[in-house]
C-alpha cells in the first residue's frame, strides 16, 4: 500500500532537510523514508529527514523534533533543522509564539524568532543549545589527537547533544575533507561514529568551517558542528566567546556565553519548496 506525503524542504545555511508534520501523516519507518528520499537521483533530495511533532510532555514544549541523516541513521539533535522548525511553525500559522519550546533526543531547545515585516516573516532564529559537553561515553575528551591515513590532527571533542571532532587546519581550502572526513567519522575513539569539524581562523572571531557529518557526509552547514567549533576555538583560546562560523552555504554567530555556559545560535531559515510524495506502507 502507498500513502501520499505532503512535504516542506527548507534550509538553514544551505544545510537542507525535508520536514513533515506528523501529526498529518503517520511515518512508521523514518530512517527508510529518509535513505529513499534524501538520494538526489531518485528521491528528494536532502541531508535527511526531520519530523515535526507533539511533545512527549505536552506541558513543558510546544513541539518536538526528531531528526534522521540521508543514511537512515537518527541523531539527537540538528541545529539548523531546529531554526528551520522555528520560521516553519510561526510562518505556517502552526503557533503565534515568538518564543518556542522544542522537544529534541538531547532536551528542550529554546527558540527565539526575530520576526520582521509587521511581525509576519521570520528573517532568523536564535536557539538556546544547552551547555556542551567536552566528554563521550568513552571518555574520549576534550584536546585529543587522532591520526587519518598518515595525517595527524589535533582536535577537540564536543558534544551538543550530538558528537563532533574539531580539527584547526592551516589548508581549509584545499583538505580533501570527504577523504580525512570518512576516516576520522569512524575512528575507534568514537564507536556513535562522529561529526568531522575541519576549521581556521580567517581573522579575529571569524573561523572558515568545512563539515563532514556523521551519515549525511559532506553538508553546506551543520549548526550543532557551528557551536561546536565556536566552543572549541574558545577554549583553545583561538578566538573569544563570540565567534562568526562562515561554513559553504553561510554564517552562523555564535555565542559561548560567560553568563550560563549555553551555547546560543543565531542564523537564518529558509524555505525552498512543498511537494508530495509517496510512502510504501
Ligand atoms: N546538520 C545538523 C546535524 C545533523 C545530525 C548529525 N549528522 C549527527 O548525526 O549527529 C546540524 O545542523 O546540527
Amino acid at each position: 500500500m502507498k500513502e501520499t506525503v505532503h512535504f516542506t524542504k527548507m534550509h538553514g545555511a544551505g544545510n537542507d532537510y525535508i520536514y513533515v508534520d506528523t501529526q498529518l501523516y503517520d511515518i512508521p519507518n523514518p530512517g527508510k523514508a529518509a535513505i529513499a528520499w534524501s538520494a538526489y537521483h531518485t528521491g528528494i533530495g536532502s541531508d535527511g529527514l526531520v519530523l515535526i511533532g507533539k511533545p512527549q510532555n505536552g506541558r513543558r514544549a510546544d513541539y518536538s523534533m526528531r531528526i534522521f541523516n540521508a543514511d537512515g541513521s537518527e541523531a539527537m539533535m540538528c541545529g539548523n533543522a531546529s531554526r528551520c522548525i522555528g520560521k516553519y511553525l510561526y510562518e505556517k500559522g502552526l503557533t503565534r509564539k515568538e518564543t518556542i519550546r522544542l522537544e529534541t533526543l538531547s532536551g528542550i531547545k529554546i527558540l527565539r524568532l526575530h520576526l520582521q515585516d509587521n511581525k509576519k516573516v521570520v528573517d532568523s532564529v536564535t536557539v538556546d543549545m544547552l551547555k556542551p559537553r567536552l566528554e563521550n561515553p568513552q571518555q574520549f575528551r576534550g584536546p585529543s589527537v587522532l591520526e587519518a591515513d598518515g595525517r595527524i590532527f589535533e582536535g577537540t571533542y564536543v558534544c551538543m547533544g550530538n558528537p563532533h571532532f574539531v580539527t584547526f587546519v592551516d589548508d581549509i581550502d584545499t583538505i580533501d575533507i570527504a577523504h580525512y572526513g570518512k576516516i576520522l567519522e569512524r575512528d575507534e575513539a568514537f564507536p556513535q561514529r562522529c561529526n568531522i569539524e575541519f576549521a581556521q581562523i580567517t581573522d579575529t572571531d571569524i573561523i572558515r568551517t568545512r563539515v563532514w557529518e556523521r551519515g549525511s557526509g559532506i553538508t553546506m552547514a551543520c549548526g550543532t558542528g557551528a557551536c561546536a567549533t565556536a566552543v572549541a576555538a574558545a577554549l583553545t583560546k583561538r578566538a573569544g566567546r563570540k565567534s562568526s562560523i562562515v561554513m559553504d552555504g553561510g554564517t552562523l554567530e555564535i555565542e559561548y556565553s560567560e553568563a550560563d555556559d549555553h551555547v546560543y545560535m543565531t542564523g537564518p531559515a529558509a524555505f525552498v519548496f512543498e511537494g508530495e510524495i509517496e510512502l510504501e506502507c
